[in-house]
């Protein structure tokens, strides 16, 4: 197991210096039309399953409380923490629309979905892409493997953050490291006075 736990670490650590090769310009334009959208008014909205409704948690707070600095609060909401919502559309509806059902009734043109799926596979994740697109919403999708049925659903105003790897777990490490990417860009570009602690 020792040797095991070693070679995660080397995993995790080149998958995140291949990342780095081929995210940066992905990760600045997602973070630019969640500042454009922020700046008009809007809000992002961000959903997930297991690991990445925990990514998805993480974005949100980082976001209502801060980051690094002082800052305002800024509009953000996870639709994953509501569980009265969420075991009432799975147990009446089906738990494929547990997101997109929030989506119709919170999104608003100019607001960003944040869907994250290691697989892009998720059917409430791609559902909710749905629901946003129909609601003339933008979406940053944070993919790995080949992008998934989610990679396909994207058109030229939304930006995929795929991540280079097949692993879930790897893929999920690198997510993290790119939504403090994004909180970084958006604090830099919203409030560049204040200094980061
Ligand atoms: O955290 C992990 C694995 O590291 C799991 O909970 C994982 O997030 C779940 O299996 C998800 O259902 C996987 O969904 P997705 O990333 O393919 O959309
Ligand atoms: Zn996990």
């Amino acid at each position: 197991m020792i040797e095991q736990i070693k070679a995660n670490f080397t995993e995790s650590i080149q998958t995140k210096i291949a990342a780095g090769e081929v995210l940066p310009e992905s990760i600045f334009k997602a973070s630019q039309m969640m500042v454009d959208a922020l700046i008009h008014g809007n809000k992002i909205l961000s959903c997930g399953n297991g690991g990445s409704a925990g990514d998805a948690q993480h974005f949100s707070s980082e976001l209502l409380n801060r980051y690094e600095r002082d800052r305002p609060s800024l509009p953000a909401m996870a639709l994953t923490t509501d569980s009265s919502t969420i075991t009432s559309i799975a147990n009446d509806y089906s738990y494929d629309e547990v997101f997109s059902k929030q989506v119709r009734a919170l999104g608003q043109a100019g607001d960003i979905l944040l869907a994250i799926s290691t697989s892009g596979n998720s059917r409430n994740v791609i559902n909710a892409m749905e629901a946003a697109l129909s609601r003339d919403m933008t979406i940053v999708a944070l993919t790995g493997k080949d992008g998934g049925e989610m990679a396909g659903l994207l058109g030229p105003n939304d930006v995929e953050i795929r991540v280079p790897s097949s692993r879930t777990a790897r893929i999920q490490e690198v997510h993290l490291l790119v939504i403090h990417n994004l909180c970084e860009c958006i604090d830099d570009s919203l409030f560049p006075e204040q200094d980061a602690e």
